[in-house]
């Protein structure tokens, strides 16, 4: 263990150590992707003498993407990207292993926000980012820490529409790459994984069935459309809502009802939220619910289901079960929120798949040392992954598999490169 880890973190108990690297080992073992990856780190430092700090979901999966950042020659310091989250035997595993962490299982608002400050303020060079949280610490409170940063990488939908909404205004201070814009993550983490994990949360949670309810997924973007066609084959009645006239003609031709939220809010027994916005569910369409509805949410912050209305509406608010809070409404309904309407795969779950984790982590390591090769040239822009390197990942990812690919002949991309040939 590194003294400097040990002294210098803020964990919530370094005697569960050995339960958290149980919990990395299983992990590890699934993620052969990030292994080969490590493998090249390990030969090739890539980070020698860099400090890149980290701010994701603090479980297993994170923890091993840590492990292999730390394996290619950097001092890396972590935290975690969601107050509910953070796996506090995985961080005593990690500062065993010679990582500074600054996470906490549920700290108050405060706390989570200065743990984030306490990362960011051992000087990084390069960040992980999930959502922009360090990002936005950096371009306010915080630009005294700019002048340091060569880059950084990107996880989630939301947090590359605010990374693209400062690029625009001319505020972003260095370059970032949208990892979550590879095909080889939305594809596969925000359709599969979201798809897989939210049922896991829910489901392990509530303990009730699937089969036969009403299932309402508000927004069927990537994330949404692994929610309902997950739903449908527990064997639920999927409704989709949705803004995009576009998204909504799919979900139709994918074999769901569509209707406004209005509609739906009167049918539903559980609602997934996967926007990114806010207010999805209101007041409005609480009023019209069905006695024993349970809410949820797997897209960004604990806004997209208006807990303050719900709140307003009800006569008592408790917790009937871990992850459950029951809204007792005044008129004699009780309506049910998991896991503070924050997102319900991981503040209730483990998150996604170790082998969906594998290729979206791998193109995190891989964007790092993109960036910080070529941060000089890219400047303050927001930058897709290449598509080299996606492709790589999924090239890797088959070989894992033990699945092979066939390879055009000459004479075919000769055809498919021609308007004459027939
Ligand atoms: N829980 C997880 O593990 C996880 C994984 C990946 C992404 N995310 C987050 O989930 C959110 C969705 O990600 P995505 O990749 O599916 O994004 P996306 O942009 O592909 O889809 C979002 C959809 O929500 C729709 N929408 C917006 N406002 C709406 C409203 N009021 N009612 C109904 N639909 C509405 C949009 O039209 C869009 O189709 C983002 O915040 C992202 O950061 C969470
Ligand atoms: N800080 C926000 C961010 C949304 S996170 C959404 C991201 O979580 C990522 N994610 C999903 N499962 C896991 C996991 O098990 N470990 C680490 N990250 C995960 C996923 O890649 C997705 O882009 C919030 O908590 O409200």
């Amino acid at each position: 263990m590194s003294a400097a880890a040990k002294s210098e973190s803020v964990i919530r108990d370094i005697g569960l150590a050995p339960e958290g690297r149980l919990k990395i080992e299983w992990v590890q073992a699934h993620m052969p992707v990030l292994n080969r990856i490590r493998e090249k780190f390990e030969k090739e430092q890539p980070f020698k003498g860099l400090k890149v700090a980290i701010s994701l979901h603090l479980e297993a999966k994170t923890a091993y993407l840590a492990k292999v950042v730390k394996a290619g020659g950097a001092e890396v310091a972590i935290t975690g990207s969601n107050p509910l989250s953070t796996q506090d035997d995985v961080c005593a595993a990690l500062v065993e292993d010679g990582i500074t962490v600054f996470a906490k299982y549920n700290p108050d608002p405060q706390e989570y926000k200065e743990l984030l400050i306490k990362t960011l303020e051992t000087k990084p060079d390069l960040i992980i980012d999930d959502g922009g949280d360090l990002v936005t610490i950096l371009h306010s409170e915080r630009r005294d820490l700019l002048p340091n940063i060569r880059g950084g990488a990107e996880e989630t939908t939301t947090g590359i529409l605010r990374l693209k909404a400062m690029e625009k205004e001319g505020s972003l201070q260095f370059p970032m790459v949208a990892v979550n814009d590879a095909f080889c993550k939305y594809l596969f983490d925000n359709r599969y994984g979201t798809g897989q994990s939210v049922w896991d949360g829910i489901n392990r949670t509530t303990n009730l069935v699937v089969a036969g309810k009403t299932v309402v997924v508000v927004g069927y973007g990537w994330c949404g459309k692994g929610v309902a066609m997950r739903a449908k084959g527990l064997g639920a009645n999927v409704i989709v809502t949705e803004v995009d006239a576009i998204k909504a003609v799919e979900a139709y031709m994918d074999g769901f009802r569509v209707m406004p939220m209005m509609e739906a809010a009167k049918i539903g027994d559980y609602f997934v939220t996967v926007t990114g916005n806010r207010d999805v569910i209101r007041g409005e369409h609480y009023k019209v619910m069905k006695d024993g509805a349970i809410l949820s949410n797997a897209g960004h912050f604990d806004v997209e289901v208006n807990k303050p209305e719900l709140a307003a509406l009800s006569s008592e608010v408790r917790t009937v079960r871990r992850n459950i809070e029951e809204y007792r409404l005044k008129d004699g309904r009780s309506i049910y929120v998991l896991a503070e309407g924050r997102l319900v795969n991981l503040a209730a779950g483990d998150g996604h798949p170790a082998e969906i984790m594998d290729m979206t982590f791998a193109l995190q390591a891989m964007s790092l040392q993109y960036v910080n090769e070529r941060y000089k040239e890219i400047g303050s822009k927001v930058v897709n992954v290449p598509y080299e390197l996606d492709e790589q990942v999924a090239r890797l990812k088959l070989e894992s598999l033990g699945i092979g690919i066939d390879t055009l002949t000459d004479e075919q991309k000769a055809y498919l490169d021609s308007w004459t040939e027939h």
